[in-house]
């Protein structure tokens, strides 16, 4: 017999056995479930990403609720298996949820949380922070510096994009797409253009604001367009970065064809998901046109990389870190305790997953409601009128 994991308990007496895949940042999210007469057990096993089999050891015969990794596959097999243990929660410890099946998680009838909001401003920190840092080639100069090459200052040196006055393209307009293009349109005075399944109002009405700003005091003002195509963006944009969920209908939504699109010396950024790039095709495109640069902090087969990005100058790739604020991963570790406490508790849904702020609130105690669980209408949950 498999050796079991190892585990770290929390209230041993507690009524409601919640499992946790992972340790997560703060001590909140754990107080919050002790508090809620909840025995909880965090897996502290030194092993990156956890099986389906290591997590089905873990959720044993009886368990109430399980907070699990975005890592994880979470279809049939784990929710049957929490099912059969008596679950009724599962929460992903992030937004994106599609490394979860929630077909799977209806049948059983598990609801299954998210952690929207809370990371959406570190997460487009992280894409601005990329779209400089391939701008301005910071990675190459960096490395220069640390190898001893830096004899004097040079007029060709490590010359990059000036973003002022160029165009900023933003592909899935949503919480983060369109905190980034704030981001970018106001501290840059880039242009904006965009695409998205559904209109951006809110986006559309900052920019034009922005824009009549600077023009009543005296500067160039900035302007904003919905693409009708996403190939509209592509030809267009100086600077594009990528924001949609990753589905059937953004798999591989960058690919050969559309990069040929872009412009020469365009930059591409990527904190969505992998798969949303062809990697492979990716690889090509930057061995082809060295003046093409890419910001990359997802991997279509994370951990690993498509061979040969690695040796790319014109890539900047680093691993996940675009929620790694102290802030958010707190946030997103209580807000997804919360997902699993709410169902657990019989708590209603909270009614505007854009608004977590209530739950984040240190000196207050949470609202009693589940802040975000994706599948509530197909389970049929009440919402709060809270
Ligand atoms: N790298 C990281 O650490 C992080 C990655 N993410 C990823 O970012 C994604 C977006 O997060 P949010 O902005 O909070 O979600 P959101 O749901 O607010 O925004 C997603 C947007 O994509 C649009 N969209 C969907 N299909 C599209 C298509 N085919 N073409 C164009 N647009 C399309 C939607 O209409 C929506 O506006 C998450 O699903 C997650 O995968 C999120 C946080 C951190
Ligand atoms: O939340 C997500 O979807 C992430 O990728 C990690 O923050």
């Amino acid at each position: 017999m498999a050796k079991p994991l190892q585990v770290e308990v929390y209230n041993p007496n507690g009524k409601y056995r919640v499992v946790s895949t992972k340790s997560m940042p703060g001590t909140r999210w754990i107080n919050l479930l002790v508090d809620q007469d909840c025995r909880l057990e965090i897996c502290t096993e030194k092993k990156t990403i956890l099986s389906v089999e290591d997590i089905i050891s873990l959720i044993g015969n009886k368990c109430d609720g399980v907070i699990g990794q975005l890592t994880e596959d979470w279809g049939e097999k784990l929710f049957s298996a929490l099912s059969r243990a008596g679950g009724t929660a599962f929460s992903n410890m992030a937004v994106g949820y599609n490394n979860v099946d929630v077909d799977a998680a209806n049948k059983h009838g598990v609801a299954v949380g998210n952690t929207p909001g809370v990371l959406t401003e570190t997460t487009a920190e992280l894409a601005a922070s990329l779209s400089l840092a391939a701008a301005r080639r910071i990675v190459e100069a960096d490395e220069f510096m640390r190898a001893g090459l830096y004899d004097g200052w040079l007029p060709h040196l490590f010359v990059g994009n000036l973003l002022k006055g160029q165009t900023v393209g933003v592909i899935g307009a949503g919480r983060i797409g369109s905190a980034y293009a704030r981001m970018m349109v106001e501290g840059f005075k880039m242009n904006l253009i965009y695409y998205d399944l559904y209109q951006s109002t809110r986006l559309e009405k900052f920019v034009t604001a922005y824009g009549q700003f600077l023009q009543a005091n005296g500067e160039q003002p900035v302007t904003w367009k919905r693409a009708s195509s996403m190939d509209e963006v592509l030809r267009e944009a100086d600077v594009i970065s990528l924001h949609p969920v990753l589905d059937k209908t953004t798999y591989h939504l960058v690919n050969k064809e559309r990069l040929a699109k872009m412009k020469k010396e365009a930059i591409l950024v990527n904190c969505s998901r992998g798969p949303v790039i062809d990697e492979v095709a990716l690889v090509e495109h930057l061995k082809q046109n060295p003046m093409f640069r890419v910001g990359l902090d997802v991997f279509e087969d994370e951990p690993y990389m498509k061979p040969g990005l690695e040796k790319m100058k014109n890539a900047i790739i680093v691993p996940h870190i675009a929620s790694a604020s102290k802030w958010t991963r707190e946030g997103m570790a209580t807000l997804a305790a919360l997902n699993v406490l709410g169902k657990i508790k019989g708590y209603p849904i909270w009614g505007d997953p854009n608004n977590v702020a209530p739950f984040l609130n240190e000196n207050s105690p949470p609202p009693a409601a589940c802040p975000s669980i994706v599948n509530s209408k197909a389970l049929g949950l009440p919402v709060s009128k809270l």
